[in-house]
C-alpha cells in the first residue's frame, strides 16, 4: 500500500485488519472486568503508514492537568477528535473535539466491528519515547457513557501497559505492540486503574488512539 498525497490509503480496505478468535475471547482480567488484547489487529505496514500520517498531521498539543492543586503541562502530546457535541473534560479541562478525519474514521469503524459499540469521540495520545508515560487513572469521566467499551489502538514503540485493582491493589500487565487493539468492557473502569508505564530504555516514539463514548445529555 503506497500513501500517496491526495489519497486515502485506508479507505475500504478492511483486511488491514485481522481479528484472532483466540485472543478475542482471553480475558486479561482475573475478575471486576474484562480486556481483551488483539496483537497485529493492523498489519506493520498500515501501521507505520498510518503512524507517519498521524505523526505529521494532527495538532498534537501538551495536555495540561492538575496534579496535587498545580497544574502541570505534560511532554506528552494530545488531541481530541470525535463529533461535534462531544466537548470533554479531562482532568479539569474542557476540550472542544476536532472534526474526523477520512483517515480516522476507517480506523473508528474497525474499532467499533471489533468491540461491538459505538464511538463517538478518540483521545490520541504521542509518547516521543520510554520517558513519557501515563499515570494511574480509570476513564470514568462523568462524560463518558459508562455502558460502552473504550477501545485502543497502539502504533510504535511496544509499551508496559498495567492494570491496579482499586481494592486489593492486584496488577496485571501486558505489552502494547505495534498495530495492537486493546478493548475494555465495563466494570472494568469501575474497579480497575491503568497506566502506561515509563521505560526508559525505549527511545521511539508510540502514538496512542483511544476511542471512546460520551453520553450527548447530561446536567
Ligand atoms: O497510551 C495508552 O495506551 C493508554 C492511554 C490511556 O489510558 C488514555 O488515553 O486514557
Ligand atoms: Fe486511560
Amino acid at each position: 500500500m503506497i500513501l500517496r498525497s491526495g489519497h486515502t490509503p485506508f479507505m475500504n480496505q478492511t483486511s488491514l485488519f485481522e481479528i484472532d478468535i483466540k485472543q478475542a475471547k482471553l480475558n486479561r482480567l482475573p475478575k471486576d472486568g474484562s480486556v481483551y488484547y488483539q496483537s497485529a489487529f493492523m498489519d506493520v505496514e498500515s501501521s507505520a503508514q498510518f503512524m507517519h500520517h498521524l505523526q505529521h498531521s494532527i495538532p498534537w498539543e501538551a495536555d495540561q492537568l492538575i496534579l496535587f492543586g498545580k497544574k502541570i503541562t505534560t511532554r506528552r502530546k494530545v488531541a481530541w477528535v470525535g463529533d461535534p457535541q462531544c466537548t470533554y473534560t479531562y482532568s479539569g479541562v474542557k476540550k472542544e473535539p476536532r472534526v474526523w478525519t477520512p483517515e480516522l474514521l476507517v480506523i473508528k469503524d474497525r474499532m467499533e466491528e471489533l468491540a461491538h459499540a459505538e464511538f463517538n469521540s478518540c483521545l490520541l495520545n504521542f509518547y516521543h519515547d520510554g520517558e513519557d508515560g501515563m499515570g494511574w487513572h480509570s476513564d470514568d469521566e462523568k462524560e463518558l457513557d459508562s455502558q460502552s467499551p473504550i477501545a485502543s489502538l497502539s502504533l510504535g514503540a511496544t509499551r508496559k501497559f498495567a492494570f491496579k485493582h482499586k481494592q486489593d491493589k492486584k496488577t496485571s500487565t501486558l505489552l502494547l505492540e505495534n498495530g495492537s487493539a486493546l478493548v475494555m468492557h465495563p466494570p472494568t473502569q469501575e474497579f480497575w486503574k491503568h497506566a502506561l508505564l515509563k521505560t526508559k530504555t525505549i527511545h521511539s516514539p508510540r502514538i496512542n488512539l483511544t476511542f471512546r463514548k460520551m453520553k450527548l445529555h447530561h446536567a
